[in-house]
């Protein structure tokens, strides 16, 4: 039986490990966590999402909601898992985290084709095929590997992940429920503050102290995860037409409109733990606490757990891999998850399904696809100063006809995806 070995049990290494194990493949998953701990992950579970809850937008007409939808027509592990585990959250997909890494590693672990090595990888002298999943957080002695293997292609940026706290400790003479336009059952919780409480938390937010960054390291961010403190020093607005938006989020008894709104995602499946959305920060704990009890209905908030900011750790893709995410120069090896460069949740989940279907089928996705976008972006050479936070897969479906209306050109998508990707699977 022909055998692979993963290296990473996180979102793209699970996926990856399930599919190639579904299809009669002996795989050898490492995971060095809880004997070595990452700075994001909490616990010793598989599949951890280490920031927000949301696998984002569960529409079919963006680019994310198709993606989903293109790894439960191929049997993700990972989207079962989540469709199960799933927490209101308006129009996007959220999951009860604990519930959704629990479910993975018990599936996972009594996979009877899977065997989990409980180990750190340091070198990379496997003699089978070998499937790099590390993530951003991949460890000092891998990454040195990693980057004798690749050579100077390879990067580093920063990320950050936002705090959770009780509900329970939340002030409801304060806060509400609502949902943004009235999308979904008003699941969110809402802060609001008026603009002298915003001026106040705004001027408290840009000077709090944060834990100092290493000078050698580049200030990069993740487009998606960037620092409040940051995205607030951008200029005294920005948080208005971002995280704080107040449009669409009227008081639903009084009618009442503010100045600013700070919301609230349901972070658990019982409904006793929210994140603050858009949150992610790198201040110090404890001005965490401090700055963030000035949010009104805050007050007295237990955190549950604190932001925290990283480094982050990819390889320069389209120069060092093809279209099946393999080494180009090593054909022994694959990349999957965040370290290909690609950002967010599904994306990881994705890869790590594209890299199996590689190994398995020896193809790689049409441009067609979201899956097939997504993989042909990051081995596309032509691609010069190849960030993350670059990648917008939904480019790259094809415009056979001109659509303008963005809609309608989803719509079209769409349809063209989910079409390419079943006749795609028949011809395997
Ligand atoms: C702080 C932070 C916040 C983020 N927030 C979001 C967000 O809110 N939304 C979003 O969509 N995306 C977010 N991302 C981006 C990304 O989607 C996630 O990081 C995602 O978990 C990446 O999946 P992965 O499988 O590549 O890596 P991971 O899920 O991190 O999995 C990698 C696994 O490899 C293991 N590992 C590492 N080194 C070794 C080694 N040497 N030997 C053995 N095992 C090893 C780790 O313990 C881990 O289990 C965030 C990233 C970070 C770092």
């Amino acid at each position: 039986m022909n055998k692979v070995i993963v290296i990473g049990a996180g979102l793209a290494g699970s996926e990856c490990a399930w599919q190639l194990a579904n299809h009669g493949f002996k795989v050898e998953l490492y995971e060095m966590r809880p004997k070595v701990n990452s700075l994001a992950h909490h616990t010793d579970l598989f599949g951890e999402l280490v920031c927000s809850n949301s696998l984002r937008a569960a529409s079919l007409t963006n680019a994310v909601g198709l993606l989903k939808e293109e790894l439960r027509l191929l049997n993700s592990l990972l989207m079962e898992c989540a469709d199960q585990t799933k927490v209101p959250a308006g129009g996007a997909l959220a999951v009860d985290r604990h519930l959704f890494a629990k479910m993975i590693t018990e599936k996972i672990k009594n996979h009877p084709n899977i065997t989990v090595i409980n180990e750190e990888v340091t070198d990379l002298n496997f003699s089978y095929p070998t499937v790099i999943a590390s993530g951003p957080l991949t460890t000092g002695k891998l990454a040195e590997s990693i980057k004798s293997l690749t050579g100077d292609e390879y990067l580093y940026f920063y990320d950050a992940a936002a705090p959770i706290v009780t509900k329970e400790s939340i002030d409801f003479s304060k806060a509400y429920f609502a949902s943004r336009y009235g999308k979904g059952d008003g699941e969110y919780i809402n802060c609001p503050m008026n603009e002298e409480q915003y001026q106040r938390f705004y001027h408290e937010l840009i000077n709090a102290e944060v834990v100092p960054i290493k000078e050698f390291e580049k200030e990069i961010y993740f487009e998606g995860c960037m620092p409040i403190e940051e995205m607030a020093r951008r200029g005294e607005k920005t948080l208005l037409f971002g995280p704080l938006k107040p449009v669409g989020l009227e008081h639903p008894e009084t009618k009442e409109t503010y100045h600013a709104v700070v919301q609230l995602r349901q972070d658990n499946k019982e409904g006793t733990l929210y994140n603050l959305v858009g949150f992610q920060t790198h201040l110090k704990w404890g001005e965490q606490k401090r700055v963030f009890r000035l949010i009104p209905g805050l007050e007295k908030a237990e955190f549950v757990r604190y932001g925290v900011m990283h480094r982050n750790t990819y390889i320069n893709s389209p120069s060092l891999l093809n279209n099946k995410l393999q080494l180009k120069h090593n054909p022994n090896y694959y990349f999957a998850g965040q370290i290909t460069g690609s950002e967010g949740y599904v994306e990881a989940i994705a890869t790590g399904l594209a890299v199996a279907y590689s190994i398995i089928f020896d193809k790689s996705f049409p441009r067609e696809t979201a899956i097939g976008s997504l993989t042909n972006y990051l081995s596309d050479s032509s691609i010069k100063n190849f960030q993350p936070m670059n990648i917008n897969f939904g480019l790259f479906l094809p415009p056979e006809k001109k659509i303008k209306d963005k809609k309608q050109k989803y719509e079209y998508y769409k349809d063209r995806a989910l079409e390419t990707i079943i006749n795609f699977t028949k011809s395997l």
